[in-house]
């Protein structure tokens, strides 16, 4: 296999150093606290002086267009490092699995739909237990942090690392930062034991806070460094694995045998590569409530309306999905879909139809929809939140108001309008009992990788197998519904709403489909989260 660093030449191996089976263990270093391995570009122990290193994408590339998107490992950094034998082995509840460990060159293909002739593609290295571990027990202090808005399942994340560390691994130092990133320069953490955290995944919300902005690089690397943490968890959405990637940069410029661990969290369900991400199900779940009540007074009055309005900023999954799920929805309106209101194939044709034929109708609203008629409209001012995101106006109440005013003044037609608002309700509850068992793979999977020595990487599903996945792949892009995708057919079937599209669009649209072509949301519901030993 020829192996580069992307357009570097440097050459590199799919094992990483130590991970081998047959290497000799090596002893212990007495201090291995984060300062210990602090090493020239050559080699050499110095102490402490600072490693710059090149900040390439670490890219390796096969036979018949086989390219790994690897992530980084301490030993790209820090050369010479001890390894010892992974604890598991003698774990009496691991030892009855007969092949626990995974092998070093497993690697998880991102595409598998393919032809007889087509390139192999993209792949990811498979998340999972290493027979080499780079700490030993007593050497571990791990933190968490959980950043950006709720979402169901975060206390499950929390506990399961905490567990994870604990009964497969004998760690015991495990501190909570509170408050989301600017908790690293608070004065106190939580301890974290499974004791404390035994409970708390039957609760929403995260018990150890979160907030938006206040991220400072150089601050938080200061306070991980005093205090001698080495296992870093971040648990948070695409701005949190941005501000993740950076620390881990920090850290590797310099030289810190500190490991980065994104667990990726979002509602919006907006992480390309991934499946799909923790609490999207109990979402789903949570806005068939609301979409239930909407129908129930819809159809209980005359040209009764229902307006549910879901979360989703820039990716209308949970809308999408919540309509498919419900099937009492006649209207989807989500970002990645432009709408109009008026005249010939608009919304207010529409209602007017539906509410002909059938008496009564349901309209699934994301919040980031049709932004820019609001804003038209209010001519307000684009104002952001603490990290920077766009703050949205209230969509739900404008369309409300607009749906309103149009049939009172411009239609002979009375309706009667119910605008229901479950947003944050829907993200505060405790996740279901398929995203439990989901929050517990990816859990478990940060913390072997963090045993193993990588670093530098968000975990997460492709194609139902966990994997390390780089900051950078993740962070390149966002993953959207598809309006051109067999998904979306399948909702505009399913509601028979407008499409609101023209030709031109439907022909643009299928470039950017090739293009997204594996985050395709029909992966979404065509693969299943594999709850194998991985
Ligand atoms: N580009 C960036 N570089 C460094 N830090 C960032 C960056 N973007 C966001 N952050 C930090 O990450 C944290 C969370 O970001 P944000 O509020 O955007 O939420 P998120 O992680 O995207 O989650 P969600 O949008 O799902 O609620 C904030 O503390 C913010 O300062
Ligand atoms: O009001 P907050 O807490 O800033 O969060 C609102 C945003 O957070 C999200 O739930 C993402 O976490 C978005 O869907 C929503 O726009
Ligand atoms: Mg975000």
């Amino acid at each position: 296999m020829d192996s580069v660093y992307s357009s570097s030449s440097a050459i590199m191996s799919l094992k990483p150093p130590g991970s081998d089976s047959n290497s000799v263990v090596t002893p212990r270093s007495g201090g291995s606290r984060n300062s210990f391995t602090s090493f020239s570009g050559s080699g050499h122990k110095v102490g402490s002086p600072r490693v710059v290193m090149e900040n390439k994408p670490k890219i390796v590339v096969g036979d018949n267009g086989y390219v790994l998107e690897d992530v980084p490992h301490f030993s790209d950094y820090i050369p010479n490092l001890p390894t010892y034998t992974n604890p598991l082995q003698d774990n009496h509840a691991y030892s009855v699995v007969k092949q626990y460990f995974v092998n070093v060159d497993d690697t998880v293909a991102q595409n598998i739909v393919v032809h007889k002739n087509s390139p192999r593609g993209i792949h990811f290295r498979r998340a999972g237990p290493r027979q080499r571990v780079y700490f030993e027990a007593e050497d571990v202090h791990a933190c968490i942090v959980t950043c950006g808005g709720l979402c169901p399942g975060l206390n499950t994340v929390i506990r399961e690392i905490v567990c994870g560390l604990h009964h497969m691994y004998g760690v015991k130092k495990v501190s909570g930062i509170t408050g989301g990133y600017k908790g690293f320069y608070s004065r106190n953490t939580i301890p974290l034991t499974p004791k404390s955290v035994n409970d708390i995944h039957k609760r929403g919300g995260t018990i150890l806070g979160t907030s938006r902005g206040g991220h400072d690089k150089s601050k938080i690397v200061d306070s991980i460094q005093d205090r001698g943490i080495n296992q870093v968890y971040i648990i948070g959405g695409d701005g949190t694995q941005k501000g993740a990637s950076v620390i881990y940069e920090e850290i590797k410029r310099r030289g810190l045998k500190v490991v980065v661990a994104g667990i990726p969290k979002t509602i919006d369900n907006d992480i390309p590569v991934i499946d799909k991400s923790f609490g999207f199900d109990s979402a789903v779940e949570e806005a068939q409530r609301a979409i239930n009540a909407a129908h129930v007074e819809s159809e209980s009055i005359e040209n009764g309306i229902g307006v549910v309005k879901v979360m989703g900023r820039n990716s209308g999954f949970i809308a999408m999905y919540a309509t498919l799920a419900s099937r009492d929805v006649d209207c989807c309106l989500i970002p990645e879909s432009p709408f109009y209101l008026e005249g010939p194939g608009g919304l207010f044709e529409y209602i007017e139809k539906r509410l002909k034929e059938n008496g009564h109708m349901v309209i699934v609203i994301a919040e980031g929809a049709g932004q820019e008629l609001p804003s038209e409209s209010i001519n307000s001012m684009a104002k952001q939140d603490a990290s920077g995101n766009k703050l949205l106006q209230d969509v739900g109440l404008w369309i409300s108001q607009q749906i309103k005013d149009h049939f009172s003044k411009r239609s002979k037609m009375a309706i009667n309008l119910k605008y229901i608002d479950p947003t944050y309700m829907i993200r505060a509850i405790p996740s279901n009992g398929s995203d439990n068992v989901y929050c517990t793979l990816l859990a478990q999977s940060a913390v072997h990788g963090a045993m193993a020595g990588y670093t530098g990487f968000t975990v997460g599903p492709v194609n139902g197998r966990h994997s390390y996945i780089p900051f950078h792949t993740i962070n390149e892009k966002q993953h959207k519904v598809v309006i051109t995708d067999r998904m979306w057919a399948r909702l505009l079937s399913s509601t028979n709403q407008p499409s609101f599209l023209r030709t031109k669009d439907v022909i643009e649209d299928k470039g950017d489909e090739e293009i997204q072509e594996h985050c395709s949301d029909d992966n979404l519901v065509n693969k299943e989260i594999s709850y194998t030993s991985n």
